[in-house]
């Protein structure tokens, strides 16, 4: 067996793990790079970008059949699944492409093909082939999806992941989908545009990621209204009957070809030999860290990205590694580095956004906030646009003003979310924000509407003018 002895070994190289190789090279050259699977991030090859690109055509069909709604009346619209699928690969291969030329292009003796597991505190055993003794570690090992292993016998290989759906050359006839978060609404959302027969079942009446309970009601019944739910089943009947799953629902039976599995995704920490790193666990087998250091208690270990089993979203893939990068490579002057403020987007149609802290967990901590609320039902430019629908919510501390966090659905909210997360950093007061231009017409005067809301609530301001006309028409 081959043996090494590097300062700074990194397993895994997605998002977190080229940041962290980046952030560690700039204090030393020896570091090694120990990716088990395909490189080119799970962002590029099967999440982020191919889940837009599938988004964006399903935009593009549904924008055609609203065209009426305008006045304009298009015919014979058909949707050729295997175009649609042949850009979401060749567009998601160019993505890739991108990742794996910047892998190609470091050093030989920095990458190491298989997987890395701890036999000891320190050293990492690589597919047997490879023992590696390393000074300081970074764990960026990604998640994987949590997939009920009763469903995975009973469906075999009709059961699927994200990653096998953006691999398809045709658009299926019908597809069910487990699960109501995230993963689930942007693609079951997608598919039901693009002519595909959806069902998405969740075993709870949640519906996306919105902890406001007036907006979690907003979501189902927005989200609803198009594409078939079923919620409220922890237990879907499903058997397989050759290439089909037949799905019983209220007595009636359904057959699908293929079963979207979207039940969350847990640190992909399994089969890492964690029992022999020395490392602490939690009740959840995570090794409990440091998010402004990514240290590990004060173990010469760092973990980032996905593995953290925090914020899955690869900004926070990127910072986070970066974070444990710079401190691996500088261990063990470990530095402290301040975070962003939280935000999170989900591209359905309407968006949804949560900035900051959310409405559960303020409630949770006990904080004193008010709340201001505005509907999109009127609001003049998303109402031009037949975009008219929906709600923002946003959270002040009372007393100073400043705002603590937001939840939304509804349109532009990945524009809003950024607006009002920039202000949640800096800790802008509601009155700071109100003083800041607002264009006519926007739906950013939807936020307006909010934050004025919000300033009454606080006692700070007057209550909103009905109808302002000197805000503009529908403001
Ligand atoms: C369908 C989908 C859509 C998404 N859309 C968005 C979005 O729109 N916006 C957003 O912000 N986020 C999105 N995300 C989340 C985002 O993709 C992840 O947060 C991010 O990619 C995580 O990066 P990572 O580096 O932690 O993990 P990964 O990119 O998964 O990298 C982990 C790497 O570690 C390797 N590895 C694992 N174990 C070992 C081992 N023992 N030895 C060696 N190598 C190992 C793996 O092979 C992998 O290459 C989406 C995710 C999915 C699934
Ligand atoms: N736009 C984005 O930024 C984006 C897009 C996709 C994914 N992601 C990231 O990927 C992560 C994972 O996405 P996800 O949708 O898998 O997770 P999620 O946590 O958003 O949703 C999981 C869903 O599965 C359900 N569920 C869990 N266990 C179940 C079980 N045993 N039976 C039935 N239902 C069950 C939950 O009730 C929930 O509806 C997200 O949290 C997010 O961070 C981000």
């Amino acid at each position: 067996m081959q043996a090494l002895s590097v300062d700074v070994a990194i397993v895994g190289t997605g998002t977190a793990g080229m940041a962290a190789y980046r952030a560690a090279r700039q204090h030393t050259e020896s570091v090694l790079a120990i990716e088990s699977g395909p490189y080119g991030t799970t962002c590029a090859r099967v999440g982020c970008m191919p889940s837009k690109l599938l988004i964006a055509a399903a935009e593009a069909a549904h924008a055609v059949q609203q065209a009426a709604g305008f006045g304009v009346r298009v015919q014979g619209v058909q949707i050729d699944g295997r175009a649609v699928m042949q850009r979401v690969r060749s567009e998601r291969d160019r993505f890739v492409g991108f990742v794996t030329e910047s892998v190609d292009s470091w050093p030989a003796a920095h990458r190491l093909r298989g997987h890395a597991r701890f036999v000891a505190p320190g050293v990492l055993e690589v597919d047997g082939h490879t023992r590696v003794k390393a000074a300081r570690i970074v764990i960026a090992t990604g998640s994987e999806p949590q997939i009920d292993p009763a469903w995975q016998q009973a469906l075999g290989e009709r059961l699927i992941r994200n990653d096998e759906l953006f691999d398809w050359h045709d658009l299926p006839r019908a597809v069910l989908v487990l699960g109501a978060g995230v993963i689930a609404l942007e693609l079951a959302q997608a598919l039901h545009r693009l002519g595909v027969r959806v069902r998405l079942v969740g075993r709870s009446q949640r519906v996306g990621p919105l902890t406001d309970p007036v907006l979690q009601a907003l979501s189902r019944e927005l989200l609803g209204a198009e594409i078939p739910m079923h919620l409220g089943q922890p237990q879907p009947e499903l058997r397989r009957e050759g290439d089909e799953v037949v799905l019983r629902l209220d007595g009636q039976e359904e057959r699908v070809d293929w079963v979207l599995a979207a039940t969350g995704r847990r640190p992909r920490l399994q089969g890492l030999g964690l029992e022999h790193s020395g490392l602490p666990l939690d009740a959840d087998g995570v090794p409990p860290f440091d998010r402004h250091t990514g240290q590990v208690g004060a173990h010469p270990v760092f973990i980032a990205g996905d593995a953290t089993a925090e914020l899955q979203l690869l900004h926070e893939a990127a910072d986070e590694g970066r974070i444990a990068g710079d401190n691996a490579g500088r261990w063990p002057d470990v530095r402290v580095r301040p975070r962003r403020a939280p935000l999170a987007v989900v591209f359905s149609d309407p968006q949804i956004a949560t900035v900051g802290r959310r409405h559960a967990e303020l409630l949770q901590a006990g904080v004193a906030f008010e709340t201001g609320r505005v509907s999109f039902a009127d609001q003049g430019r998303s109402r031009v646009m037949r975009k008219n629908q929906g709600g923002l919510h946003l959270y002040a501390d009372k007393g100073t003003g400043r705002l603590l966090g937001a939840e939304m659905i509804g349109p532009a909210a990945e524009h809003l979310g950024h607006l009002l997360s920039w202000s949640v950093q800096r800790g802008d007061t509601v009155q700071q924000m109100l003083d800041s231009p607002f264009y006519h017409p926007v739906v950013e005067e939807g936020l307006r509407t909010a934050l004025r809301d919000l300033q009454r609530a606080l006692r700070m301001g007057p209550p909103p003018v009905e109808r302002c006309l000197d805000c503009g028409p529908g403001a």
